[in-house]
């Protein structure tokens, strides 16, 4: 009698074959077209991770404030950020997409989805599963955790696993602030600029969050008191999206060289009349002005690609905030983008998981 052909026991969280690699990012409309835009922030702000207020009040504000109303100022910043390559955001995701897999080799199976719009996760995932991929690291693009990012990503994917028959065995990364690649990769960034110009001051600007999204989080409750509270990262504050920013500018100027008073963390990006998290950038550049600060260097340490956020925000509509107030030399750091360190990052990260 022939003897049954055993396959090796799966151990740990690693199955026999291929892994399969989602890198995401939060998305960007398909075009710069008014009803682009509009079906781009109807679905990323419907998001009740995103705006986390009851479905019917959130219902009202997009379909009654945000499609009419912003979507077509949105619309034009979008055509002024498009570029011949379309939205550096996905561009870039693509670029990162091959060199990935060119630096992973055919162990690996690396797919580009966004949170919003396309391609979409369930098409990644889908694709891992006709492939029969069950082992899976996803990496949302975001080096700080939060709800509204990396917390959305997570969610999303799991429902759209949980109705499959063989759940893969997945490995999410949570943020990656800390990787000492990544925070190379801004430092390389930033030491070209610093190595030419002596810039009276420099400012890291984070994007933004509304402060009770933070609180909600707060598991070791009233930790965060949106103070002094954040400029240490330790195991009670740990999911403090605030606290992972100073953190991060810690990293950078310690790297940097940048001595204390010379820099600043802020927030940019705020929506709505709640409280987001301080100080906001604006105010801060305000201040910088009035105080005769002349030129800036800035950077946008949680974004990993170029975007709205930071090529049109921090590098059109900050310089003349800056100018305004006094100001005369603003400088943007670009993202990492597509830099060796970047993918260098994301190869420890997928190996290490
Ligand atoms: C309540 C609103 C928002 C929260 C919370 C929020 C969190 C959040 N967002 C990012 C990353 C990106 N956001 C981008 C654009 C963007 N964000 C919001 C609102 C919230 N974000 C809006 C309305 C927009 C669109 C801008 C507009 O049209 O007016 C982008 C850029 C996308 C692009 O196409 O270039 C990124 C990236 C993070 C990391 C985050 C939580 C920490
Ligand atoms: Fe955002
Ligand atoms: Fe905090």
């Amino acid at each position: 009698m022939e003897s049954p052909v055993l396959l090796p026991p799966v151990t740990g969280t690693k199955s026999p074959g291929k892994t399969g690699v989602l890198i995401v990012n939060l998305g960007t409309p398909d075009s710069p077209s008014v009803p682009d835009v509009r079906k781009y922030l109807r679905e990323f702000l419907m998001d009740s991770r995103v705006i986390d207020i009851p479905y019917i009040q959130r219902s009202f504000l997009i379909n009654g404030i945000i499609a009419p109303f912003r979507a077509p100022k949105s619309a034009k910043v979008y055509k002024q950020l498009w570029a011949e390559t379309g939205s550096p955001l996905k561009y870039y995701g693509h670029v990162v997409e091959r060199e990935l897999q060119n630096a992973l080799g055919s162990e690996y199976v690396v797919k580009l989805a966004m949170r919003y719009q396309s391609p979409s996760i369930k098409a990644g995932l889908d694709e891992f599963q006709q492939l029969g991929l069950t082992d899976i690291v996803v990496i949302p693009f975001f080096p700080q955790y939060a709800s509204a990012s990396t917390g959305s990503v997570y969610e999303k994917v799991m429902d759209i696993v949980k109705d499959w028959q063989v759940i893969p065995a997945i490995r999410f990364i949570n943020r990656f602030l800390e990787h000492p690649k990544f925070i190379e990769g801004f430092v390389q960034l930033g030491r070209k600029y610093l190595s030419t110009y002596e810039y009276d001051h420099v400012v890291f600007s984070y994007h933004g969050l509304p402060e009770r999204q933070i609180t909600k989080g707060d598991v070791a409750h009233n930790v965060c008191q949106f103070g002094t509270c954040c400029e240490s990262l330790h195991a009670m504050n740990q999911h403090c999206y605030r606290a992972q920013c100073f953190e991060t500018t810690r990293r950078l100027v310690r790297e940097l060289g940048i001595p204390e008073g010379k820099y600043t963390t802020c927030f940019q990006s705020r929506l709505g009349r709640t409280p987001w998290i301080k100080p906001y950038t604006d105010d801060i550049i305000r201040e910088l002005g009035a105080k005769g600060v002349k030129s800036v260097l800035a950077f946008s340490p949680s974004f990993v690609a170029d975007c709205l956020e930071t090529t049109i925000e921090v590098g059109v509509e900050y310089k003349e905030l800056f100018e305004a107030a006094g100001g005369e030399h603003w400088q943007l750091v670009e993202s990492l983008n597509d830099s060796p360190l970047w993918i260098e990052t994301l190869v420890d990260l997928v190996k290490t998981a």
